[in-house]
């Protein structure tokens, strides 16, 4: 590490997840349950603006209403690396939230993640990828993804990665204006929690046309709002959840579908098109 201050600043995306396929497998003793789902990153997100301080201290503008500083993930995963790296350097970060919060688009963990690669090079850390997944892990389990940045198989609690391609069609994002309880999901008794584990050679296999989500029984029982979204959408094109939701995603095949899609949409919800990557694009900015 260089003892001078780094003059840089760096911009940087924090971008969206899908879950293509989410199975629950089993639950382990500490209450948490064993996944296996298929991770890919969307070209929409949030973005971060990061410069270094001199005085240690980690500044974040704008804050998020209902989310104290100190919880926030971007303002915990930037201590942690001072914690872990002994570095005495601060920052000044700026976010554009762009990702709705409990939507299942994992933007709380991205944010996490690219503030982790973006310190770890304005702060002239060097630690590996590796490093950062495990360092991040102890923030959520969908920050390890992030950081590796590549999609993937996942099992454990999804911090097991395997990297895939997969197919890179174009999604049309809904957000049935409410939020998901992720733990209100997990404590439902009647969710499908042992779905028997298959190979990931398996999934890929059967493809996006046979790809499901456990949590969308339950999701859809608790979340009338997301019940109704995805009947709409699902009349129109083959439409999934992601995570423990509460958006929704319709696969198209063309931009143009998904523009005429957006179009029937109108005022009806909030709601984005995107492109499938199988890369991160923070990765590309970062070269990583
Ligand atoms: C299930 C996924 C799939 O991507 O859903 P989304 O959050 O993206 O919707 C994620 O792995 C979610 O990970 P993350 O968002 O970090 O979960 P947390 O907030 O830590 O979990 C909140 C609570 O949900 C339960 N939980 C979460 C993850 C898991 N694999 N098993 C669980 O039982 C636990 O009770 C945990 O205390
Ligand atoms: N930077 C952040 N962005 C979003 N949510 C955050 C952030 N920091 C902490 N959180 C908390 O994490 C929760 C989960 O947010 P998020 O990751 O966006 O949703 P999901 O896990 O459903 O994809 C939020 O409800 C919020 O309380």
């Amino acid at each position: 590490m260089s003892d001078a201050l780094p003059a840089s600043r760096l911009t940087l995306p924090a971008p969206a997840k899908l879950n293509r396929m989410l199975h629950i497998t089993g639950r382990r003793a500490d209450g948490y349950h064993e996944l296996q789902t298929l991770f890919q990153f969307l070209d929409h997100g949030d973005t971060l603006h990061l410069a270094p301080r001199d005085d240690g201290k980690i500044r974040l503008t704008p804050g998020i209403a209902g989310v104290a500083p100190e919880e926030n993930l971007i303002v915990r995963a930037a201590r942690r690396l001072q914690a872990e790296s002994g570095c005495p350097l601060g920052a000044d970060i700026h976010l554009e939230k762009r990702l709705p919060m409990g939507g299942g688009l994992g933007g709380g963990s991205s944010d996490a993640a690219t503030t982790l690669l973006g310190l770890d090079a304005l702060w002239r850390l060097g630690l590996t990828l590796e490093r950062l997944a495990a360092l991040g892990l102890a923030l959520g389990a969908d920050v390890p993804v992030f950081v590796h940045g590549h999609a993937a198989w996942a099992e454990g609690i999804g911090e097991r990665l395997t990297p895939v391609t997969l197919d890179t069609p174009w999604f049309v994002v809904v957000h049935p204006g409410i939020e998901v309880a992720t733990p209100a999901v997990f404590r439902a008794p009647e969710l499908t929690r042992h779905t028997p584990p298959i190979t990931m050679a398996r999934a890929l296999q059967g493809g996006a046309s046979s790809w499901r989500n456990d949590c969308e029984a339950t999701v859809r029982a608790l979340y009338p709002p997301v019940a109704a979204a995805l009947d709409w959408l699902s009349e129109r094109a083959p439409t999934m959840l992601t995570g423990t939701g509460a958006c929704v995603f319709a696969r198209l095949a063309t931009e143009e579908q998904a523009d005429r899609l957006l179009a029937e949409i109108g005022g009806r919800w909030k709601a984005f098109k995107a492109r499938g990557l199988n890369r991160s694009p923070l990765h590309d900015v970062l070269d990583r």
